[in-house]
């Protein structure tokens, strides 16, 4: 198991880079046992890695770059076992980093390998020392993010909140579900699956959603395949519940792929009406596809193209509009490491020219009394509380249109991440004036 770790870690280079995937296509036709331990090894590396580095760095006296990456990967995926997974012993853990040199065939690295090791452990408390009196700097190794991420967090909410957003991405992620079923209750779908074992508990801001503690094998019951359930987050779940369409409307779905989002509205449409799902990835549309096959969803047609160019034959077509788009993705950071290692200030700047280019393309296609969502999985203010001042500065007929949020009146939803609540989100609800 440590060998495919160590391969998969060396294949996350970019943002671009999915260690779901990778685990998914890597941990077919291996037990639940391994799978288990494969998945902590690289989501515990890949959530930890500016940190190891640091260590590493000190440890070796030789920069990152320097490193031959499975050496690298080797060092990383040992010293975070010793660290965070103490049922293993440390001579167990150092054995199987000098065996990972001789099957890479990098044999002339053994000694080195085992030196650092052992010396790691010799001084394990200073080497462990983050030492440094700057802030920012301290944030982006302990909680390993990077230091442009720390810096717009500690600018838009200070160091306490920062803490709680930071040390929320550390945590393993919490699995909600959306109750999706046409034929059957709540209470029918929620007793099926207490009869399978599984522990659930309502949550209290979005309908239909629960946790589910024991999620194992989940995909694998009737229940799912029947499309009595989905997998889906309650941010997500809210952002379907303020757009609310009514039954007989045409929507479109801007940004839909995989299409979580797309179903629930149709859910809420009873199957009536039309619902356009668009996204630029066509290969992302067979995921939409899928998943309305199993929710049962018959009013979805399939688009592909880039939002960001304007097309005139759409002009004032939709009654309602969902623009879930694309985003830094900060308020989800428990579930993609690799945002929180490759994010930077001059990405996010290109995803916010992406958002507001797409959101102006969009409004025109409302028409006169329609309404939009804007939402994101990110907290940062600069795609959401700026963008939407951007949005009525600019598109003089549109107005925010309020939403009723825990039993108060509010200009926009806004979730900061909470483990077994929700992850970090943001939803804003315009109305066009004639
Ligand atoms: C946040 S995800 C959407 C999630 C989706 N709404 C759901 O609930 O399942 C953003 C999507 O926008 C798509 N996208 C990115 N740039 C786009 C563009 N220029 N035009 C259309 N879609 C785009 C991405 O491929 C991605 O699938």
């Amino acid at each position: 198991m440590r060998k495919i770790a160590v391969e998969i870690l060396c294949e996350i280079k970019d943002e671009n880079s999915n260690s779901t995937n990778l685990l998914n296509k890597n941990a077919k036709n291996i037990s639940e046992l391994d799978s288990k331990f494969l998945r902590e090894i690289v989501y515990g590396t890949l959530e930890n890695r500016i940190y190891l580095d640091y260590i590493i760095k000190k440890l070796c006296k030789l920069r990152i770059k320097k490193f031959n990456p499975y050496i690298l990967n080797i060092l990383r995926i040992s010293i975070y076992q010793i660290l965070f997974m103490d049922k293993i012993p440390e001579f167990a853990i150092i054995n199987e980093a000098v065996n990972l040199t001789k099957t890479f065939k990098l044999k002339k690295f053994s000694s080195f390998v085992n030196g650092s090791l052992r010396n790691f452990l010799r001084n394990k408390e200073d080497f462990t020392k983050i030492e440094t009196e700057n802030l920012e700097e301290k944030f982006a190794i302990k909680y390993s993010t990077n230091i442009d991420v720390v810096k717009i967090l500690l600018e838009d909410y200070g160091k306490d909140e920062t803490l709680k957003i930071l040390e929320s991405s550390m945590d393993r992620p919490h699995f909600a579900i959306r109750i999706s079923s046409f034929e059957k209750s709540e209470e029918e779908v929620i007793s099926d699956l207490k009869n399978f074992g599984y522990k659930l508990k309502k949550s209290d801001i979005s309908k239909l959603t629960y946790f589910v503690e024991n999620p194992t094998n989940i995909l694998e019951t009737e229940s799912f395949r029947n499309g009595d359930f989905t997998v889906q987050d309650v941010g997500s779940i809210l952002t379907g519940e303020v757009l609310a369409p009514k039954e007989n409307s045409k929507v479109l779905d801007i940004c839909s792929a995989p299409g979580g989002k797309t179903c629930h509205l149709a859910f809420q449409m009873k199957n009536t009406g039309e619902i356009f799902a668009n996204d630029i990835v066509k290969s992302k549309l067979i995921k939409i596809e899928e998943n309305c096959k199993r929710l049962n969803i018959k009013n979805v047609k399939l688009l592909n193209f880039d939002a960001s160019v304007y097309k005139e034959e759409l002009k004032e077509q939709f009654d309602y509009i969902l623009c879930d788009v694309i985003c830094s993705g900060v308020g989800v950071m428990d579930r993609k490491p690799e945002i929180k290692l490759f994010r930077s200030r001059e990405t996010i700047e290109e995803i916010i020219s992406l958002q507001r280019k797409i959101f102006d393309n969009v409004v025109e296609y409302l028409k006169v009394g329609g309404e939009i969502v804007y939402s994101t999985c990110s907290v940062l203010k600069c795609e959401n509380e700026e963008n939407v001042k951007y949005f009525l500065d600019k598109h003089k007929n549109l107005k925010i249109k309020e939403v009723k949020f825990l039993e108060k009146e509010e200009k926009f939803i806004k979730l900061l991440p909470e483990k077994q609540k929700h992850n970090g989100f943001f939803i804003v609800k315009f109305y066009k004036e004639g």
